[in-house]
């Protein structure tokens, strides 16, 4: 018989009373376990999910010169991006190489020029309603860095405080329904940037590796596939795992992923915490500024695990 490995489904229901600590321990094994995991009932009010999807479905949707407006300038990755239609910058092509699926990426958050400037201007309802999704996620980011501390017996902040006005970014991909001839990229197989990564996505196509599988992702209509990033690796001394995945399109339906990046600012240095190197236990990774390791990813693109390989300490 074939066991069909499915990752672990979380209800955040009973986490903010009597059964916070048992959530809190759900949440911490699924992170050393899989890296991936889905929540539900997690605060996030579900017309917004929806909202934030059908905002991106109607810009993918939209005439080239309206997606014109935001591509992607030379010296910068924040805007619209398609493998055939659009070119590819000297500073993109190493990260653009792994990424072959239509996309549009930005920053809203922090709201400066740097990032407000290429965000997209139509449908006209996508900005208002990005700032508030961007504001429900960082709330359910810094939710779960708090229970991943609690549940490995960590004080409260232990890793929300790396992420001091911290950078939220969204990178929605689209995925037509292939019509015969027609392209449709797929997102190789990579691991995020990010601390946590909050996956908004109602039909299948996302591919988690597990062991030496890969497992395919069934979104719960309501629910968020999170993910554990490079960061929150680093910081917890690889107890919590941040793992290949890889965007595939479905077979038989259009279909969209919305992805929510909580990343520190800039200048944050990430390292494993120190109340973690106790009882022998040594350090994995060497210290790395955000923003250089921003850079990196930049230089080197996203290699598989090539990445974080480079901080590792040789045992
Ligand atoms: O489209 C997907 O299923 C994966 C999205 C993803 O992994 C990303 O944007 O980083
Ligand atoms: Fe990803």
């Amino acid at each position: 018989m074939t066991v069909k490995l499915e990752i672990p489904v979380i209800d955040l229901a009973g986490s903010d009373g009597a059964e916070r600590e048992k959530v809190c321990k759900e949440v911490v094994r699924a992170a050393e376990e899989w890296g991936f995991f889905q929540v539900i009932n997690h605060g996030v009010d579900e017309s917004l999910m929806k909202k934030a999807l059908d905002v991106y479905t109607e810009f993918f949707h939209s005439p080239l010169e309206e997606k014109m407006k935001v591509v992607i300038p030379e010296d910068s990755i924040e805007g619209w991006k398609h493998p055939k239609l659009t070119q590819t910058s000297d500073y993109l092509q190493h990260v653009s190489s792994a990424y072959s699926a239509e996309y549009v990426a930005n920053s809203w958050i922090p709201a400066t020029p740097r990032y407000t400037k290429n965000w997209p201007p139509s449908p006209s309802c996508l900005r208002p309603t990005m700032i508030d999704f961007v504001n429900a996620g960082t709330g359910l980011h810094e939710k779960l860095l708090r229970m991943m501390a609690e549940g490995i017996g960590l004080e409260s902040d232990a890793f929300v405080k790396y992420f001091a006005d911290p950078r939220v970014s969204i990178r929605a991909n689209f995925y037509p329904l292939k019509t015969d001839g027609s392209f449709v990229g797929s997102l190789d197989p990579h691991s995020d940037i990010s601390g946590t990564t909050l996956l908004t996505d109602f039909v299948d196509g996302l591919e988690v590796k597990k062991d030496e599988t890969w497992v395919r992702v069934h979104p719960l209509p309501s629910g968020f596939v999170v993910n554990v990033g490079d960061l929150v690796e680093i910081l917890s001394n690889g107890r919590f795992k941040s793992v290949l995945h890889r965007g595939c399109p479905n077979e038989s339906k259009e279909r969209l992923s919305v992805a929510c990046f909580y990343m520190p600012n800039d200048n944050a240095v990430l390292a494993p915490l120190k109340e973690l190197l106790v009882d022998g236990q040594q350090t994995k990774y060497k210290a790395v500024r955000f923003d250089e390791y921003f850079e990196s990813f930049l230089a080197n693109g996203n290699n598989l695990k090539g990445r974080i390989q480079t901080l590792k300490v040789e045992d």
